[in-house]
């Protein structure tokens, strides 16, 4: 088993904010990642697939089109955009990045077999908010 990666980025807004609380218990729980008026981070994503090299092409999956894939499914929406109000699929849920990173893999999974007619699965998933701060997924 091979496993292959491929490092895409955005840039974007957001704020830590649970609607059930005060601004107090927010400002107690986030501190200044619930700042009112939002702040960005620089994310990084690592998108892992799994599979054998196809014996015609060597590849487990073309990267090219993993990157395409990524950009059109995940970066376009998310890249220069506010988490909270501006993306669909965060929709009522934390801004997080565990949160994000599960609602990545909803959307990568099923595309990843597909891109690459069923040669490759998704393996992992990992998202850097900062150059500190990481979070991976496995799907589970
Ligand atoms: N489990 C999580 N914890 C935190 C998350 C998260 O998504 N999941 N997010 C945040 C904030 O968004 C925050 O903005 C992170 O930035 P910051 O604290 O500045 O990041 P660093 O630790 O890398 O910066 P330092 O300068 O080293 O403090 C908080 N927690």
């Amino acid at each position: 088993m091979i496993y292959v990666s491929r490092l895409e980025h955005f840039n974007a807004a957001h704020k830590l904010f649970n609607p059930n609380w005060s601004l107090a218990k927010n400002k107690e729980v986030f501190g200044p990642c619930a700042n009112t008026n939002w702040h960005g981070h620089n994310y990084e994503l690592i998108v892992t697939v799994k599979g054998k090299p196809d014996p015609d092409t060597g590849f487990v999956i073309d990267l090219k089109k993993l990157s395409t894939l990524i950009r059109s499914h995940i970066i376009e929406k998310v890249d220069h955009k506010n988490l909270n109000l501006d993306v669909a699929f965060m929709e009522d849920k934390l801004a997080s990045t565990e949160n994000l990173v599960v609602e990545f893999w909803k959307i990568l999974e099923p595309r990843v077999q597909e891109i690459s007619n069923n040669n490759a699965t998704l393996h992992s998933l990992k998202l850097y908010e900062t150059p500190r701060n990481y979070v991976e997924y496995f799907g589970e």
